[in-house]
């Protein structure tokens, strides 16, 4: 998808919100674990009910992998779904790969161009050659990890090389890689408070940020900081939507749930 179409659906839906697809077999009403891929029939249930408020999915791939074969064909399912019901909304497979050139460029044709999504998580730290492959394919977007909503992130994103950090040194030097307009990054919105330095090395690129909902990031304190002219955001939520119920109602209270982010980024893009 071109980054214009995304910005326009924005612009039209009034929303950034991204709806994190990560499926927990003991967390979804138990009404669905008889149905032949509850899975896929959860999945689908929410992409129904929320899809006039997100612009995003990010299926995280783990929660697939994790149920082997069956994950797989799920997630394969989900993403046939969204792309034949849905092609304007943006698609993240968040598998945060990246590995010698060679194998990233199987990561690369795995996830941008058999299973057909819009982009991909990648981790940057085997540097140029490991994300290269995954640039090199035309009209998707790879989304590196510059810094994460996690504790951990402390131990190595923003340890001191020189004047600088190395979060920041990702940032600043996969700016300079081959095909840097198709890169994205992920700040966590537990960091808002790094966003107005990171917007001063990467003032124009969409950031996709983890962590508002159950990690507590707060999403003004975000948008405050991270929001550009284009809007530049995609907020993700999972378990905060995924789980506002364990009952039939699930959908619904997702819908809910989705409502009153996506109330809040209305205001908050009007505020702009
Ligand atoms: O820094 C990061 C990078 C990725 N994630 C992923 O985003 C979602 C967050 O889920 P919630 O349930 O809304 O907390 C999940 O898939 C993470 O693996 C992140 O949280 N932080």
């Amino acid at each position: 998808m071109k980054l214009e179409s995304l910005i326009s659906e924005i612009h039209k839906k009034k929303s950034f919100l991204c709806i994190g697809l990560d499926v927990d077999l003991n967390k979804i009403p138990a009404h669905l674990l008889d149905t032949d891929d509850p899975i896929f029939q959860f999945n689908k249930a929410i992409i129904n009910a929320t899809h006039h408020l997100a612009v995003a999915y990010k299926p995280n791939i783990a929660f697939y992998e994790a149920y082997g074969l069956k994950g797989w064909k799920s997630l394969e399912k989900t993403i046939g779904y969204l792309n034949e019901h849905h092609p304007e909304i943006f698609t993240i497979a968040d598998a945060k790969r990246g590995d010698i050139g060679n194998t990233s460029a199987m990561y690369a044709n795995a996830f941008l161009k058999e299973m057909n999504f819009d982009s991909i998580t990648v981790a940057p730290y085997m540097g140029k050659d490991s994300v290269e492959p995954f640039l090199a394919v035309e009209g998707k977007h790879t989304i590196l990890l510059g810094l994460t909503s996690n504790e951990g992130a402390f131990d190595f994103q923003t340890k001191k090389i020189g004047d600088s950090e190395l979060y920041k040194e990702v940032l600043l030097t996969s700016r300079g890689w081959k095909h840097s307009d198709r890169l994205m990054y992920v700040v966590g919105a537990t960091k808002a408070e790094y966003l107005a330095d990171i917007r001063k090395i990467i003032p124009e690129s969409f950031l996709l940020i983890p962590g508002v909902g159950a990690q507590g990031g707060s999403l003004s304190e975000v948008c405050k900081y991270g929001m550009t002219e284009n809007i530049g955001l995609l907020v993700n939520s999972s378990r905060g939507i995924l789980y506002a119920s364990k009952g039939k109602d699930f959908a619904d209270a997702a819908a809910e749930a989705a409502t009153v982010l996506q109330l809040e980024m209305k205001k908050l893009m009007q505020k702009k």
